[in-house]
């Protein structure tokens, strides 16, 4: 996120949300807003940035939620996109790259909160998982 700001030459205002669904590397499908938005967003152009989108279930329902207060506009950009486990479609506007079906962890991504602080994004394999403890 800080190494995007960087990158817009523009005003902005940027604000924290939390959702989680992850416990370990499956998604449980149940998607909790941990902590919502404390900006109102009404009337707003928004950019909606995440770290990656894997089978979209967190976006979309961010998204729902964001809609619900009438941004003039509302688009999404995600470092990391992993298309092929989609189950549910979600737009993206600005996508840094498409990765494979892999568990990657680094640059902000974790594995059971561990690993977040890799200043690289890397693939875990199940031998790290298992070892991960
Ligand atoms: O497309 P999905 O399958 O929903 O997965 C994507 C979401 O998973 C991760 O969050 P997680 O629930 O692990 O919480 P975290 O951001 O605290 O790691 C990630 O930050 C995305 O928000
Ligand atoms: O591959 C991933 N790594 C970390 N968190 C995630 N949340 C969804 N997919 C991933």
């Amino acid at each position: 996120m800080a190494d995007l700001m960087r990158e817009i030459d523009l005003p902005l205002e940027a604000y924290m949300m939390a959702a989680s669904s992850y416990d370990g590397y499956e998604s449980t499908g149940i998607v909790e807003i941990i902590k919502p938005l404390d900006a109102s967003i009404t009337g707003r152009d928004v950019i909606l940035v995440e770290d990656i989108v894997d089978t979209g279930k967190t976006l979309d329902c961010l998204l729902e939620s964001m809609q619900s207060e009438e941004p003039a506009s509302l688009e999404v950009c995600a470092l990391l996109n992993k298309k092929s486990r989609r189950m549910v479609e979600v737009p993206i506007k600005y996508v840094g790259f498409e990765i494979p079906d892999e568990f990657v962890v680094g640059y902000g991504l974790d594995y059971n909160q561990r690993y977040r602080n890799l200043p690289y994004v890397a693939s875990m394999n199940a031998a790290a998982v298992n070892g991960a403890g």
